[in-house]
């Protein structure tokens, strides 16, 4: 089943709450919330206390990606803040594996996101311990960037693997993701599509989930 989740960083903030209900009501499944310090990725972005502002206004999964540098320190907010599911970058910790273990004794969904130029070998060894592997298609840092078709190899190798070692992660794409490139995702071996400009950026948020939808099924 493919699940979309609209990246929040391209909705109107003086509206948050409203944008979140909209997409929501719309048929989203997840709400993609990014987290930037400035350090990670150029931009600065939500901290916990939005997330624990907007957590009241859905029922759906909260799923958190953290672009943050030494994320171990900030586990414990994000998960007490309501995230239900977080992401952080393998190349932004050195002890990934006490990362993961760290999100998952916080009572959260645990994954792990690689940047475009990130090899996939660098989480073979750690994929049984994950909830979630989210292959970036662009860079991280902000919303409305170009797909980077070199990634659909990655997503290609991590579903071999998932399906060779038996394992139930999911795989997630995140940027540029939109009715033109999700099939190619889903094709791949993707199910979470991570949509930001494609979905807020039209007026109609329920018809720009739909068709994203319809797009990505047609590869099924
Ligand atoms: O994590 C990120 C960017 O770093 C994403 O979640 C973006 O928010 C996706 O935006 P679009 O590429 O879909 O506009
Ligand atoms: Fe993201």
């Amino acid at each position: 089943m493919i699940k979309i989740a609209p990246s929040i960083l391209s909705a109107d903030f003086s509206i948050l709450g409203a944008e979140i209900e909209d997409v929501d009501k719309g048929g989203a499944d997840y709400i993609h919330v990014d987290v930037m310090d400035g350090k990670f990725v150029p931009n600065i972005t939500i901290g916990p206390l939005i997330v624990e502002a907007i957590k009241p206004k859905t029922s759906l999964p909260l799923d958190v990606h953290l672009m943050i540098e030494n994320p171990d320190n900030y586990i414990q907010a994000f998960a007490k803040a309501g995230a239900s599911i977080i992401t952080v970058h393998q190349e932004a910790t050195v002890h990934l594996h006490r990362t993961i273990q760290l999100i998952k004794v916080a009572g959260v969904k645990a994954g792990v996101a690689l940047n475009p130029a990130t090899p996939v070998e660098m989480i073979r060894d750690i994929l049984g311990d994950l909830d979630l592997v989210l292959i970036m298609t662009v860079n991280p840092g902000f919303g409305g960037q170009s797909f980077i078709p070199q990634t659909i190899e990655k997503i290609k190798q991590v579903a071999k693997w998932r399906e060779q070692y038996n394992l139930s992660f999911e795989i997630e794409v995140d940027g540029g993701v939109n009715g033109s490139t999700a099939k190619e995702c889903v094709e791949a071996g993707a199910e979470v599509l991570v949509a930001g400009s494609a979905v807020y950026n039209q007026t109609d948020r329920k018809k720009a989930i739909s068709d994203i939808r319809t797009a990505a099924e047609q590869s099924e």
